[in-house]
């Protein structure tokens, strides 16, 4: 077993990692850092857990502890589910401290040297550990993509085969992306937001990264352009986006690269049996009410393919989207043997 902590453990997002590490079969959850507003005191005793699955008790008496390498004896690896403009300085302290950071944060995706990975679309990314440890650095920082980001890259893993230059997407995405203070219930309720600050930004950039090439230390960005427009909907969890793809091929070669899919890793405990389940036959799929728990939280689902190409993609964005895509990225770290 590896020892593990989670940074921002009483957040949102912190609050879905506590969940999937609490009976983890490789990590052993034994350190909980927050604020210092909530450190020195029992996990149960200040967190507000707002998941709807039952408290893990046999994590509340652990006591919170300050958000710093000295805090955190006997870590080999944090989670970080720290707001960015805090995560910028504190992971990189935990890496130079020796310790390996999964973050969900965005302040370092783009970085050249920090692999921004979604194991089933780019494992091999993670070489880029090797760099930043030659530069005399014990420790590492791995971070995964935006919520929005992710989903829609995981759809398109099985079309990479085929050429495409130009990606359009538009999103709908739930409210839980923003935190749960950050959207108040009389703007989203009966209504739609259709601006969420530097995602369309992000999934234009990330997205040529993550499906890049890795050449010697750096990666080299895909070759195609993204355009994206985001919008927020009275949706509690699932992120759902409709997708165009300038793909020339037959409709039938299309939906043949999905029903043959297989990624190119296994054998990961988070991994859902289908990374990317494909609705054939139903032409109102996928819904993130009834789609967003599929393989427990990590599968992608895509359905309404047609000419164009175009599709629908949705998945469960505080899980396949945030935690259960860093807890993912650490299981693949493991398994290279990089920790
Ligand atoms: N919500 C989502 O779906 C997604 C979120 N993300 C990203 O994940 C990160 C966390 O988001 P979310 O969980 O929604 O945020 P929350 O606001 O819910 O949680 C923030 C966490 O960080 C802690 N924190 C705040 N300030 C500090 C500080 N100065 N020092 C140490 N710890 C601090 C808080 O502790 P305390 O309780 O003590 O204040 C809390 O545990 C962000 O970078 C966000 O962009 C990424 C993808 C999806
Ligand atoms: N902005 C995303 C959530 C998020 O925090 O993204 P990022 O990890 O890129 O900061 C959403 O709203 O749904």
């Amino acid at each position: 077993m590896i020892n593990v902590g989670v940074l921002g453990a009483t957040g949102a997002v912190g609050q879905r990692f506590v969940e999937l590490l609490a009976d983890h079969p490789w990590f052993k959850l034994t350190t909980l850092a927050a604020s210092d507003r909530s450190a020195g005191k029992p996990y149960g005793k200040i967190v507000k857990w707002r998941l709807d699955t039952p408290f893990p008790e046999n994590i509340g008496k652990i006591k919170v502890v300050p958000t710093s390498p000295s805090a955190m004896k006997n870590v080999d690896l944090v989670f970080s589910a720290l707001p960015a403009d805090i995560a910028t300085a504190t992971e990189t302290e935990f890496a130079d401290a020796g310790i390996a950071v999964c973050s969900n944060a965005s302040s370092h995706r783009m970085e050249p040297t920090i692999p921004l990975v979604v194991p089933e679309v780019n494992p091999e990314h993670l070489g880029l550990i090797d760099v930043q440890k030659d530069t005399g650095r014990d420790g590492f920082i791995v971070t995964n993509p935006n919520c929005s980001t992710i989903m829609m890259v995981t759809a398109l893993a099985p079309l990479r085969k085929f050429k495409f230059t130009d990606i359009r997407v538009a999103t709908m995405q739930a409210i839980s992306g923003a935190g749960f203070e950050g959207v108040a219930a009389m703007a989203i309720y009966d209504n739609v937001i259709p601006y969420i600050g530097k995602e369309e930004e992000k999934m234009e950039t990330e997205a040529l990264k993550i499906m890049g090439t890795l050449k010697g230390k750096k990666v080299v960005n895909a070759p195609f352009k993204v355009s994206a427009s985001c919008h927020r909907v009275p949706v509690i969890d699932g992120h759902t986006m409709a997708v165009w793809a300038d793909i020339k091929e037959p409709l039938a070669k299309i939906r043949k690269a999905y029903m043959d899919y297989k990624p190119p890793i296994k054998g990961l405990p988070t991994q859902p049996a289908e990374s990317v389940h494909f609705f054939d036959e139903e032409p109102d799929r996928p819904q993130p009410r009834l789609d967003r728990m599929r393989g427990r939280g990590m599968t992608v689902s895509v359905g309404r393919l047609r000419e164009g190409v175009r599709f629908v993609a949705m998945g469960h964005n505080t899980i396949r989207g945030a935690a259960g895509a860093s807890v993912l990225n650490a299981e693949l770290i493991v398994k290279k043997k990089y920790l």
